[in-house]
């Protein structure tokens, strides 16, 4: 985007997105509660953290991507045509922060009353919008631990993440390298009442999934929680767009 389209930016009927895919080469939800469900993905860019092992810096570093290859402004409603005429009812919203953008509110409802199930991956720094708390929405809210080298005042923000335990919409996945990382985990947990946790191990190969994997597995069960994958990276190799 350059300066005059800004300037005629819409916010609440426009997204600038990064990527959509999932028609023509469909895949699943990798992550959390519904991995290994078919769906389509919207993937906005822009993000409000920078944490080193992102693996999406396409959406957000401009020091390294040029933001007017790698970014579109799009109407909501021609995305909401897009995903209706595809005949997969989940829609994972991703980023980047999606929550950045109002646009996701009108994105949002539109889905629904199409019959369509969202979910949306955040990093749990913005509270959720009242408009979003709704049947056939929920958040998988991603808290950033220490390992993501960002300050902890920028990613641990109280009330949002006191919204989202509050809301009933929302499950907890935490990015996790070590079982050392589990206390810090703990911790969040206990202050914000969070719940249900789903571990899910850092990594952009097969190997280091199960690697970690393996060294996880028996302390995250016997905290009672949950243990996730990422099935994209294990079923199709960190591809992008899948
Ligand atoms: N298949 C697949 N599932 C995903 N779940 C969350 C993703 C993300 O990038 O947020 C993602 C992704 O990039 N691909
Ligand atoms: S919050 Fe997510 S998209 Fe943003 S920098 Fe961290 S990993 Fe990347
Ligand atoms: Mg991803």
């Amino acid at each position: 985007m350059d300066e005059t389209e800004q300037k005629h930016f819409d916010r609440e009927r426009e997204l600038i997105v990064s990527e959509v895919f999932g028609d023509t080469q469909p895949t699943f939800q990798g992550e959390g509660p519904s991995m290994g469900v078919p769906a389509l993905f919207i993937r906005l860019a822009q993000c409000n953290l920078t944490c080193t092992w992102c693996d999406t810096k396409y959406t957000w570093d401009w020091s390294r991507y040029d933001i007017k290859k790698e970014t579109r402004r799009r109407s909501v409603d021609e995305l909401i045509a897009w995903v209706l005429g595809c005949d997969t009812e989940l829609v994972v919203i991703t980023g980047g922060e999606p929550l950045l953008q109002q646009g996701v509110i009108r994105l949002v409802s539109g889905l629904l009353a199409g019959g369509k199930r969202v979910e949306i991956e955040t990093n749990g720094t913005i509270a959720p919008d009242p408009r979003l708390l709704v049947d056939g929405v929920r958040f998988n809210v991603s808290p950033k631990l220490a390992n993501s080298g960002v300050a902890e005042g920028k990613r641990i923000v109280p009330n949002a993440l006191a919204a989202f335990a509050a809301s009933g919409h929302a499950r907890f996945k935490f990015v996790t390298r070590s079982v050392a990382e589990l206390d810090e985990i703990q911790q969040l947990v206990d202050r914000f009442q969070l719940s249900p946790v789903y571990v899910m191990p850092e990594g952009t190969t097969a190997e280091v999934q199960i690697q970690t994997t393996r060294a996880l597995a028996d302390a995250v069960a016997a905290r009672k929680w949950h243990l996730t994958q990422r099935l994209h990276i294990l079923a199709f190799a960190d591809a992008r767009g899948r």
